[in-house]
């Protein structure tokens, strides 16, 4: 029995990690949990799951209900995600927050040896060194969750990274793929929160659209699989049936497919090495499907994927701006403060006046990150 922390676990990938969980009840054991503010769903994960320690965002929400749960302890805040990703039951973290948020509380569970299993990518690209050099230093496994990298992972198994061309990232293009840059000139939140393919959390969904999360991918990759970024290609695949590929110096490329279910994922994550089955996914059928579609990316009308490129070249704190700018703008996007294509803008002011720190240290990251999210609101 695996017993689990699970951070975000009100979120997309928090209730599929809570079906994984649910679909095998002999292999897995949900310990602790931190939510944000949906606390009538967190009151429901409870009595199904019962677990020994529940975070709660706020304070408020994590006293009304230790009234109801008294057996339960609860705690809040950002101690709180701590305590959770580093509860001492537990053997795995899920990682399923959104936004750099989640950096603390990772760096504590690494340290207290968890696996981790990490969707938030955020963490990674706001400090991919520190989090590489604890992993390393405590001999903890990153476990990639996100469909790319998991997709690389898997077709790793059994490979050797000297053999390793290059990684080729798929991207759906998002809400607005077929759209000009001009067309989204008056898009609104709604157009933009529209997915073709997956349906995700707010922040991400229009970070598909923009293409940053493509550009987040990569500064993810780049940790995750020790790769240079001219070695990580990215592939406009519309249908989003091949997840991502590895091409080899032979010429060999092993890709791997499946439909669009972060479950798929989320369960390699939380069984590796072995499988498990997951008899409500839906197979992939190619002979139904017919024809795949595929297509070099376009920078110039993807300005937020070469951005990342160039702030991950760079490296120091420019991937630390390029993240807060980013979760800032996406915020001021989603409450209507700004346009969407402002959102570019926005995060090209952030790094052209940032002037960077090399291989920055913990402290300096959050003061970094802090003072780009104060940048960004002052430009609004
Ligand atoms: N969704 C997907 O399919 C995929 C997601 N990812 C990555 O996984 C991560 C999670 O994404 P997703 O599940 O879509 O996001 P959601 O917005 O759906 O969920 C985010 C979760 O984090 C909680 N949360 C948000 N802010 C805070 C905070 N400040 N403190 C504590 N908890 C907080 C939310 O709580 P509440 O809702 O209770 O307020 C919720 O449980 C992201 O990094 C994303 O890029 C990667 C690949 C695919
Ligand atoms: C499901 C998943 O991993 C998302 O990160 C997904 O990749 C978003 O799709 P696109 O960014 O390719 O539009
Ligand atoms: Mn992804």
């Amino acid at each position: 029995m695996k017993y689990i922390s699970l951070m975000g676990a009100t979120g997309s990938i928090g209730t599929q990690t809570l079906d994984i969980i649910r679909e095998h009840p002999g292999e897995f054991r949900l310990i602790a949990l931190s939510v944000g503010r949906n606390i009538d769903l967190t009151r429901k994960i409870i009595k199904e799951f019962n677990p020994d320690l529940v975070s709660t965002l706020e304070r408020s929400a994590a006293k009304a209900l230790e009234a109801e749960f008294p057996d339960i302890t609860f705690t809040y805040g950002q101690e709180g995600l701590i305590e959770v990703a580093a509860y001492h039951k537990a053997q795995i973290l899920v990682n399923a927050v959104s936004g750099s948020v989640g950096l603390t509380p990772t760096l504590q569970a690494i340290k207290e040896r968890k696996t981790i299993a990490i969707a938030n990518k955020e963490t990674l690209v706001t400090a991919g060194h520190l989090v590489m050099e604890e992993a390393k230093r405590n001999e903890v496994s990153l476990l990639p969750v996100d469909s790319e990298h998991s997709a690389i992972f898997q077709a790793l198994q059994g490979e050797q990274h000297k053999n390793i061309e290059k990684l080729i990232l798929t991207a759906s293009g998002g809400s607005f793929r077929d759209r000009t840059r001009q067309e989204l000139e008056n898009v609104t939140v709604k157009e933009a929160l529209n997915h073709p393919n997956w349906s995700m959390g707010a922040k991400i969904t229009i970070d598909s659209a923009t293409m940053m999360n493509k550009g987040l991918e990569v500064i993810e990759a780049h940790w995750l699989f020790s790769m240079d970024y001219d070695k990580i290609d990215v592939l406009l695949h519309k249908e989003s049936i091949i997840h991502s590929m590895i091409e080899f110096h032979d010429s060999s490329i092993i890709a791997q497919l499946g439909t669009p279910d972060m479950r798929v994922p989320i369960q390699y994550a939380l069984t590796y090495p072995d499988r498990l089955p997951l008899p409500t996914a839906n197979r992939l059928s190619l002979s139904e499907i017919g024809n795949l579609h595929f297509q070099k990316m376009d920078m110039n009308r993807f300005r937020c994927l070469w951005f990342a490129y160039e702030a991950g070249k760079e490296g120091g704190t420019m991937p630390t701006v390029l993240n807060a700018a980013n979760e800032a703008a996406v915020a001021a996007f989603l409450e209507g403060k700004t346009t969407f294509l402002q959102i570019e803008d926005l995060i090209e002011r952030a790094l052209s006046i940032h002037k960077n720190i090399k291989n920055p240290g913990f402290t300096e990251i959050q003061e970094v990150d802090k003072e780009t999210r104060k940048y960004i609101n002052s430009l609004l």
